[in-house]
C-alpha cells in the first residue's frame, strides 16, 4: 500500500448520531470492518440537543407540577417550589457525559474505528476526512442529521433555537416561542411548569398540524388554563431590540408585543446535506435538500445510503435507528429484503401532559374510508387532577373502520400517554378491532383502561 492509498473498510459512516451509531454497531455485529466519522460529541442531536436533554427538562417540569399538587393535598411543601436551574443542568450533563462514555466503550469493544473528524464524499465509495485522511469502502452510510431553521426577517438574530434553550444557564422569566410544532409545544410545557411566562406565536390555525384535531383542541384548552398564551394566524415580520437585552415581536401590521427576555424559534429543521460532496458522488437531493432515497435507503449513487433526519422522513430517533439496522442487516446480514416500514410509526409529543398518536387521525381516516369510519372518545379528569380539583382533562380517542371496527388510529392526550401508547401501537399493527380491546379486561384505576372500555 502506498502512502496515498486510502484506508480500506467495509463500511464508512458519516455522523455519530442516532442513525450513524446504530448502523455502525449493527454492521460490526455482522463482522464488517467499520469506520465512523463524527466531529462533535457522540450521540448527535438526540443525546446532546434533543430527546435526552429535553426529556430531562420534562421530568423536572413533571416534578414541579407534582410538588404543586402535593402542596394542595396536605404535604408540607411549597406550592411553587424553588428550582436551582444550574444545579439541574449539571446533573443533566453528568447523565449525558455517561452516555458519551458508554458509546465510546461500546464502539471500542465492537472494533469500530472512531475518527473525530468531519467527512465528505470524494467519489461514490471514497470519503475524505477534514484532516486529509482518505477512506475507501464497499458501502458508505450518510447519517449527518439536520439543523434548526431561523426565519429570514429583520432582527432574527435576536432570537435563539432549541440548541440555545439547552444552553440556558438560568430560568428565563418571559419567553416567546415561534412555531406550533413538536419543539414549541414541548418547550412551552416545560418552561411554564418551571415558572416562566410563555407565549406561543403560531403561523397556522392550531398547534401540531400532524396530530388529531380533537386531542390538539384539548391540549390547547389545557395550555390556556395553565396560563400559556396562544396566538394563532400570527405573521412574524420583524424582531426589534428592547431594553435590558429584551426583544419585541412585530406582526405583519407592525403591531408590537410586550417585551420578552427570551425568544426561541422552533420552525422546523433542514437536512445537513450541504458541503459533504454529494455532487461528486452523484447523490441527488430533493428541493428541500433532503437526500433522495428509495424504500431500501439507497441513494442515487451505488454503494451510498442515507438514513435519519438527512432524508427528512419521520425525523425521529427510533426511525433513524430502525432504518440503519435494517439496512445493515441487508448489506451484511444476508436479509436481502430488510427495510423499514415507515407506516404506523407511533409518535409522542412531550407536552404537559404528553400527546401521542399512531395510525390515521380522524380527518385522514374520513378522507380514506369515508362513511365507514367510527370514532370513539373518552374525555375524563385523571384522578390526581380530580383530587387537586383542577379542570385539566385528558382525551383518548380511537378511530375505527368498517363493520368489524378495525382500529386504524389511536390518539391520546393525558398523563402517561407516552408510556401507554407503545403497547397499543403493537395491537394496532397486529390489526386489533374494537371487540379485541373490549375482550381485554381493564386495569383499574388507570387512565389506560379507558382504551378498552370505550364504546
Ligand atoms: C429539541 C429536539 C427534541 C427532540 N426530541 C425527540 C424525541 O423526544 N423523540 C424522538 O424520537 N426524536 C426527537 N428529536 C428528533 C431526533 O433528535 C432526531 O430525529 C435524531 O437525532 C436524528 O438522528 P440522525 O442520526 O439522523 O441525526 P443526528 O442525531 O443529528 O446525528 C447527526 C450527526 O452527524 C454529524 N455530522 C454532521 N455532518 C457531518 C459530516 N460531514 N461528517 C461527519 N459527521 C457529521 C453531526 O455532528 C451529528 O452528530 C428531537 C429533536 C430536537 C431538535
Ligand atoms: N417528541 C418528539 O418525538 C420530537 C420532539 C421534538 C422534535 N422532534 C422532531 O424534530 C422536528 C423539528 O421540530 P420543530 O418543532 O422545529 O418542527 P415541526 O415541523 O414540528 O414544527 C414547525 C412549526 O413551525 C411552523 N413554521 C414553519 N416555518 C415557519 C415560519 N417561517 N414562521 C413561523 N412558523 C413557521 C410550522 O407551521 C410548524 O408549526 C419535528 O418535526 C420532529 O420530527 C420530535
Amino acid at each position: 500500500m502506498s502512502a496515498t492509498d486510502p484506508l480500506e473498510f467495509d463500511l464508512v459512516v458519516l455522523g455519530g448520531g442516532s442513525g450513524g451509531l446504530a448502523g455502525a454497531f449493527r454492521a460490526a455485529a455482522h463482522g464488517a470492518r467499520v469506520a465512523l466519522l463524527e466531529p462533535a460529541e457522540l450521540g448527535g442531536t438526540c443525546v446532546n440537543a434533543g430527546c435526552v436533554p429535553k426529556k430531562a427538562m420534562w421530568l423536572a417540569a413533571q416534578l414541579a407540577s407534582q410538588i404543586g399538587a402535593a402542596a394542595e393535598l396536605g404535604f408540607d411543601v411549597p406550592a411553587v417550589p424553588g428550582f436551582d436551574w444550574p444545579e439541574f443542568i449539571t446533573d443533566r450533563q453528568r447523565y449525558i457525559d455517561g452516555i458519551h462514555e458508554s458509546y465510546r466503550r461500546r464502539l471500542d469493544q465492537a472494533g469500530v474505528v472512531l475518527m473525530p473528524r468531519r467527512g465528505a464524499l470524494q467519489g461514490p465509495r471514497t470519503v475524505v476526512a477534514d484532516d486529509g485522511t482518505r477512506l475507501h469502502a464497499r458501502h458508505v452510510l450518510i447519517a449527518t442529521g439536520s439543523h434548526p431553521l431561523r426565519p429570514r426577517i429583520p432582527g432574527a438574530e435576536l432570537g435563539g433555537v432549541s440548541d440555545d434553550f439547552f444552553a440556558l444557564r438560568r430560568a428565563p422569566a418571559r419567553v416567546a416561542l415561534v412555531g406550533g410544532g413538536y419543539i414549541s409545544v414541548e418547550l412551552a410545557g416545560v418552561l411554564q411548569a418551571l415558572g416562566s411566562r410563555v407565549e406561543l406565536f403560531v403561523r397556522g390555525p392550531r398547534l401540531l398540524s400532524h396530530a388529531d384535531e380533537d386531542v390538539v383542541a384539548q391540549l390547547e384548552e389545557n395550555y390556556r388554563q395553565l396560563g400559556v398564551g396562544l396566538h394563532f394566524g400570527y405573521r412574524l415580520r420583524e424582531v426589534e431590540p428592547g431594553e435590558d437585552g429584551r426583544v419585541r415581536l412585530l406582526d405583519a401590521d407592525g403591531a408590537a408585543t410586550e417585551a420578552f427576555d427570551t425568544l426561541l424559534y422552533a420552525i422546523g429543521r433542514r437536512a445537513n446535506s450541504a458541503g459533504i460532496g454529494l455532487d461528486r458522488a452523484g447523490v441527488a437531493t430533493d428541493a428541500r435538500g433532503n437526500i433522495a432515497v428509495d424504500a431500501f435507503q439507497n441513494t442515487t449513487a451505488e454503494g451510498v445510503y442515507a438514513v435519519g433526519d438527512v432524508v427528512g422522513r419521520e425525523t425521529l430517533t427510533p426511525v433513524a435507528i430502525a432504518a440503519a439496522r435494517r439496512l445493515m442487516d441487508r448489506l451484511f446480514g444476508g436479509r436481502e429484503d430488510a427495510r423499514l416500514d415507515y407506516e404506523l410509526v407511533p409518535t409522542v409529543v412531550f407536552a404537559h401532559p404528553p400527546i401521542g398518536g399512531v395510525g390515521l387521525t380522524e380527518a385522514q381516516a374520513r378522507e380514506r374510508h369515508g362513511d365507514a369510519v367510527r370514532v370513539y372518545r373518552s374525555r375524563f379528569r385523571p384522578m390526581l387532577q380530580a383530587l387537586v380539583d383542577t379542570p385539566l382533562c385528558s382525551l383518548f380517542k380511537l378511530v375505527c373502520v368498517g363493520e368489524e371496527r378495525r382500529v386504524v388510529g389511536i390518539h391520546l392526550f393525558g398523563e402517561a400517554a407516552d408510556e401507554i401508547l407503545q403497547g397499543f401501537a403493537v395491537a394496532l399493527k397486529l390489526g386489533a378491532t374494537l371487540a379485541d380491546l373490549h375482550d381485554t379486561v381493564a386495569i383499574h384505576p388507570t387512565s389506560a383502561e379507558e382504551l378498552v372500555l370505550m364504546s
